[in-house]
């Protein structure tokens, strides 16, 4: 039977209740599933996606992520995307917080190095890492403006979030330089600032297709349901993850995921779908004993969730 997109909306309009889904990333039964844009994410994806860890490999072999994030009253944004990116086993991870939430790294996540925000400026300083997350708790003040906006001109692909896509609405200069295959991880009210306000979520798709292919990049649309739109104008949904999971600094954790997956050396459209993935499952699996669930167990259950799924 044919599933149509409008079961994935929380709105209702003419056009996407006759939008074929096509069922996994691929080759379709039949030919209106083979031409929509429109793919649901089946487990079978991700395990043909996501390659074990190698016999041999260390640290080195699992990249290096660097994190951007935090200001002086959202330093817990740091923290739980720093969290996500150890957890889903980046090689390495590097955290660029204000030096007042240094002591509350090393206590909660000894494992992840911190480097001053001044120090990234300098010449080559992005280079050894493998990728870049920037934005959580960031604030939108001139300082996170200024940094945002240096940084962009270092020509690095970035997985931008919460306050960096808050800026990059102000700076429409900006986003139009981005670098092809960076990331954006808006929920509707971010996507709206960036993008302009939309009265329906079919027209929002329409747009996120449209933007993603004229930058170059994924946008990774937040919902319920997770729209993962490529460069290519593909629009991968996810359906993992469940409303015990509406708590505030699960973007954050999400954004760790995603950005320990492109270190590790996935595309960027892979390391959204796999990060989007695992993140909802991660709740999924926790929700069957708990009420709701907190940003922080989400990211402590991913490993564990990766194990179960690789074994089922
Ligand atoms: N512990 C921490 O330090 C935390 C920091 N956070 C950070 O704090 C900063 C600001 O967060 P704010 O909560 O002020 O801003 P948000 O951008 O999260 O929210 C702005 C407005 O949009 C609404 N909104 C968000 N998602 C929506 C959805 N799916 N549907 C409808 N409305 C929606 C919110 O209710 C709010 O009114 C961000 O940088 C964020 O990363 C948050 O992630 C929460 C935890
Ligand atoms: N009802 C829900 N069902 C599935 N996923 C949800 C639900 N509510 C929230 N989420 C997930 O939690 C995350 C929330 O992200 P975001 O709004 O950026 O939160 P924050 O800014 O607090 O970190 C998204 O990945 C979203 O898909």
């Amino acid at each position: 039977m044919a599933t149509f997109l409008n079961s994935f909306l929380p709105d209702s309009d003419p056009q996407s209740k006759t939008q074929i889904v096509g069922k996994g990333l691929g080759k379709q039964t039949t030919k209106e599933e083979e031409t929509s844009p429109f793919r649901l994410i089946e487990p079978e994806d991700i395990k043909k996606l996501f390659k074990p860890r190698a016999a041999f490999s260390y640290k080195g072999s699992y990249g290096h992520a660097l994190i951007i994030a935090g200001a002086q009253q959202t330093m817990g944004a740091a923290l739980l995307t720093s969290k996500g990116c150890l957890y889903a086993g980046a090689g390495l991870t590097t955290t660029s917080m204000p030096e007042s939430g240094l002591t509350a790294l090393n206590t909660l996540l000894p494992e992840v190095m911190f480097i001053k925000r001044k120090a990234l400026l300098k010449n080559d300083a992005l280079t050894k890492y493998s990728a870049i997350a920037i934005g959580p708790g960031l604030g939108k003040g001139a300082k996170a403006e200024q940094t945002l906006a240096q940084l962009f001109t270092l020509k690095r692909d970035f997985i931008a979030d919460a306050d960096a896509l808050n800026i990059l609405a102000s700076r429409p200069d900006l986003l139009a330089i981005i670098e092809k295959h960076s990331i954006l991880t808006p929920h509707v009210k971010e996507f709206d600032g960036l993008f302009g306000k939309h009265t329906n979520w079919w027209d929002r798709l329409q747009t996120a297709r449209k933007k993603a292919i004229q930058l170059g990049i994924v946008i990774v649309l937040k919902n319920q349901y997770t729209f993962i739109v490529s460069q290519r104008g593909e629009v991968f949904i996810n359906s993992t993850g469940n409303p015990a999971m509406a708590q505030g600094g699960m973007g954050d954790v999400l954004t760790g995921i995603i950005v320990a997956y492109v270190a590790q050396g996935y595309a960027a459209k892979d390391a959204a779908i796999l990060g989007c993935y695992f993140h909802g499952k991660a709740g999924d699996d926790l929700a069957i004993k708990s009420f709701n669930v907190t940003a922080s167990q989400v990211a402590e259950q991913i490993p564990r969730t990766i194990k179960d799924f690789l074994l089922s």
